[in-house]
């Protein structure tokens, strides 16, 4: 009934849906109304700028904001149902980093950074074995960078998620595209997984040295000094960034927008790059600028940390789906595994 009330409320209404307004005050010639649905309890806030017949109880309403739907947000509820409210106090949520899959740049080993090139078929393959790996832990919100590399291992990984969730990547680079991409069905945005792209996640920019080949700049510089652009921590390339001025984005952003929702109890999974995710697991483990230079990441590799109150451990990389060590590591993820393996069988 909810999502008949709803889905109705955007044509005109009958008066058996008996929906009644308490009307909000007129604001700037519309009016914007809160409609409690008796059956449903369903609670939906619009902004009209059509005309409204409240002793027909019938509403006709042109457009209506469902960024302002007061329902609890479905897609951004944590995997196990409860409310963000009620996770606020949750112990612990997981977090799955993974490095995209092998770009084109990879394959011809030139250094990429922030120039923004595909996965390879290879890369594709990764990032859907990844997703097998990953596919009985629960999901609530994606975190990609500004670059489509990194987006096709989310979204191709996603293709193998057993709650067949579907990531949607959020839009809100203007109003205009905050508006045109709004999701108007209470039901449908439960079966979402946002995704927000960040260009602080992005790859460290690799300055002079994007495009060129990596062995013929070791030829010409020394092995040396290109490992020490690589993996020192704080000595960049040519007009490039250090990974210690990548971390200052990279982490910087985790902090403010990606911890606190894990504190909220959602799963969070962040697809990135080798140089963004080390600066982000340097922060996680605590490593020191001396230790983060032997952090290699390979591609397509998952992998599994618990956010417990405000600690991040380090579970290590799912090996495969049914790995029962996965789900050892806390309750949650085994009974969101038992809910998936439930409904699956239903
Ligand atoms: O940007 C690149 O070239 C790669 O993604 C990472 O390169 P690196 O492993 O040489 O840092």
């Amino acid at each position: 009934m909810a999502a008949t009330a709803f889905h109705q409320a955007f044509g005109t209404l009958r008066s058996r849906d008996c929906v009644t307004h308490s009307g909000l005050k007129h604001e700037n010639g519309s009016a914007s109304f809160k409609l409690i649905s008796k059956s449903s309890k369903l609670d939906i806030s619009f902004l009209n700028r059509g005309t409204y017949c409240s002793r027909k109880r019938s509403f006709i309403l042109v457009q209506a904001s469902a960024s302002q739907t007061t329902v609890s947000d479905p897609v951004s509820t944590p995997s196990n149902g409860k409310t963000t409210e009620s996770k606020k106090k949750s112990s612990e949520a997981a977090l799955i980093l993974i490095r995209h899959g092998e770009s084109m740049w990879n394959e011809k080993n030139l250094f990429t950074g922030c120039v923004d090139v595909p996965l390879t078929e290879k890369g594709v393959e990764e990032a859907i074995e990844a997703g097998k790996r990953i596919s009985n832990i629960p999901i609530d919100m994606i975190y990609t960078s500004a670059l489509i590399r990194a987006q096709m291992t989310a979204m191709l990984a996603m293709t193998e998620h057993r709650r067949k969730k579907v990531p949607i990547i959020l839009h809100n680079e203007s109003e205009r595209a905050k508006s045109w991409s709004q999701i108007f069905s209470e039901e449908t945005k439960k079966q979402c997984v946002p995704v927000v792209t960040a260009w602080q996640l992005n790859e460290r920019m690799y300055g002079e040295l994007q495009g060129l080949n990596k062995q013929e700049t070791a030829d010409r510089y020394g092995a040396e000094q290109v490992h020490e652009w690589r993996r020192s921590y704080d000595i960049p390339p040519p007009n490039g960034e250090s990974l210690e001025m990548c971390a200052e984005r990279a982490v910087a952003y985790f902090k403010e927008y990606i911890e606190p929702q894990l504190l909220s109890g959602k799963n969070v999974m962040i697809a990135a790059h080798g140089n963004s995710l080390r600066s982000i697991i340097m922060y996680l483990d605590k490593l020191t600028s001396q230790e983060v230079i032997s952090l290699e990441l390979s591609t397509g590799i998952p992998m599994l940390y618990i956010s417990k109150e405000g600690r991040f451990i380090r579970r290590g990389s799912p090996v495969a789906p049914t790995e029962a060590g996965v789900y050892a590591y806390t309750k949650g993820l085994a009974q969101y595994r038992q809910k998936l393996d439930e409904m699956l069988q239903s």
